[in-house]
């Protein structure tokens, strides 16, 4: 059997780690199935015994560097140290020959430049399955579906658009991290091209991947610019890659590997600690102020029946960011709550407002909020934190508010970001095989498909967290002849935006 020793990042763990949920174990398991290359059974039965594994095991593996297959390729070679320690060695001479070139993919989401961008914007970002997920038999509905949505939310969507500026600071910012991260490999020897690949807008991820192609990348290593994995984000754009990866013969025959979360990281976790005592020190009674850790929401069904491995991860990332924080003498009182949620399904509770007017009305006075699943200033950040939260915790009895600053390019992030490139690179396309079957199934083609098969399984319906479920398309409208009636209300509903004829144009609902 295959080693189990991994080196251990050796970064405080939390408690909670080892009660690891069944997705891990599922998604590991998953990664060690795809190299077996053709001969699963026997695979398994050589490197999967039917002892289960030692909890420790999957803890340590989580605790990585995050390169998804180095668990599984350790486990794989029998003398994986050695042939990981040769490869390494000979990688880097390569890379600095220049006969292997090193590409980095930071994926993200992507956000409107001007406010004419708004609702094209909005289109592609609920054409997204992984946004929307429609029945399978109603799928056909998904682009004239993301149409209506994005013509009717785009108007309070370009408000807070035109309150930030006029328009999202996202490429700026990707842009810049991407050349600071550039530098920073530079800096520790390792040479590559940093690409960005937007999932929503320019520079989309199509674009970076025919640059990656024109540039002859000979080893790419993808890395999700969100700490936390959810299927609606990383899973997404991942999912976006493989169907690319899948039809480009180049990109088939090209190593690469996926980073899908990294908030575990002792780099990370430093950046943000040190974020929050700078701010901390802000407040007149330091001590006294509540650390709020306010998150991106997702659905809770995302969680609940999809399997998305979000709400685990946020919360460790909250653990582990305050136990660093503790063991600099910081004590504060903290909490998480889940923010930015659109239509009336259930999201990820506690809900940010909700959490503030509480947290008021039992006498808070000092609060300092913590942007936490994202790593730059964003329209939700700037509009809905800075402005709408702060007014509603002022006007719930809070006195002082405080907001840490996204990371942005914070050089220690940065730096950790090129270690954990740097720590993935030997794993990359380690498990390249002949077979084409293999080969399309591999880390990371093979991996992304099995990582989102696995929080995934049946990628089957999930309530669709927008609007227009608020007339009735709940968790609760579950008989065939209700959606059957939706469908036909929504039939008409796109067909009046796109031929701009009918009752909401008649009365003047809907402009002309
Ligand atoms: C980890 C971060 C994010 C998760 C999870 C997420 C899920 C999610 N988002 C929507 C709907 C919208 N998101 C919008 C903007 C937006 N979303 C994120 C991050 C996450 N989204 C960011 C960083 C941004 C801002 C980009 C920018 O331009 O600055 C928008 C558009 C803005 C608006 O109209 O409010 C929508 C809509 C859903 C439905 C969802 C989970 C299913
Ligand atoms: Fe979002």
């Amino acid at each position: 059997m295959g080693s189990l020793e991994l080196r251990s990042s050796g970064f405080a763990k939390s408690a909670s780690l080892l009660d690891r949920p069944s997705w891990l174990q599922t998604w590991k398991s998953q990664m060690f199935r795809q190299l077996s290359v053709g001969n699963t059974k026997a695979f398994l039965q050589k490197c999967h015994p039917s002892k289960p594994l030692p909890p420790e095991y999957w803890r340590r593996c989580h605790d990585m560097p995050s390169c998804i297959c180095k668990g599984s390729f350790k486990r794989y070679s029998s003398s994986s140290e050695a042939l990981m320690t040769s490869n390494s060695e000979e990688l880097s001479k390569n890379i600095l020959l220049g006969t292997e070139k090193v590409g980095v993919l930071l994926l993200n989401l992507g956000g409107p430049e001007t406010l004419d961008d708004v609702q094209p914007f909005l289109f592609n970002l609920f054409a997204d399955p992984d946004i929307i997920r429609l029945p399978r038999m109603f799928r056909f509905l998904q682009k004239p579906l993301a149409q209506f949505i994005s013509v009717v939310r785009a108007p309070k969507s370009k408000e807070g658009y035109a309150s930030i500026g006029g328009g999202s600071p996202l490429r700026q910012i990707t842009d810049a991290q991407a050349e600071e991260l550039r530098k920073a490999l530079c800096e520790k020897n390792v040479p590559a091209k940093v690409y960005v690949g937007m999932r929503y807008w320019h520079p989309f991820t199509e674009e970076a991947i025919e640059q990656i192609k024109r540039d002859g990348i000979t080893k790419l290593v993808v890395l999700p610019l969100y700490p936390q994995f959810s299927i609606s984000t990383s899973g997404s754009s991942l999912r976006l890659l493989e169907g690319i990866f899948r039809n480009d013969e180049y990109l088939v025959n090209m190593q690469h590997t996926v980073i899908p979360s990294w908030y575990q990281r002792e780099g990370y976790i430093k950046a943000m600690a040190n974020l929050i005592e700078k701010e901390l020190q802000k407040f007149d009674n330091p001590d006294k102020v509540m650390i709020f850790f306010s998150a991106h929401g997702v659905p809770l069904a995302y969680v609940e029946e999809a399997g998305d491995p979000y709400k685990a991860e946020m919360e460790e990332c909250v653990d582990l960011i305050m136990e660093e924080l503790e063991k600099r003498g910081i004590t504060n009182g903290y909490t998480l709550a889940y923010q930015s949620r659109v239509g009336p399904v259930e999201w990820l509770r506690p809900y940010t407002d909700e959490t503030i007017i509480e947290l008021g009305q039992k006498g808070l006075k000092s609060l300092l909020a913590v942007p936490i699943s994202f790593v730059s200033e964003h329209i939700e950040t700037l509009e809905e934190i800075d402005v709408e939260y702060k007014e509603l915790a002022l006007s719930s009895g809070i006195e002082k508010w405080g907001r840490v600053p996204a990371l942005g390019c914070e050089p220690t992030f940065i730096s950790d970001l090129a270690d954990a490139v740097i720590e993935s690179l030997p794993y990359v396309g380690a498990m390249a095989v002949s077979n084409l079957e293999a080969r399309q199934s591999l880390v990371p083609l093979g991996s992304v498909e099995e990582l989102l098969a696995a929080y995934d399984t049946k990628r089957g319906e999930l309530p669709p967290p927008v609007i227009v479920w608020e007339w009735g398309w709940t968790k609760s409208a579950e008989t065939w002849n209700g959606r059957a009636a939706m469908i036909a209300v929504l039939a008409l509903l796109v067909l009046e935006v796109t031929t701009g004829e009918g009752f909401l144009h008649q009365w003047g609902i809907l402009p002309r």
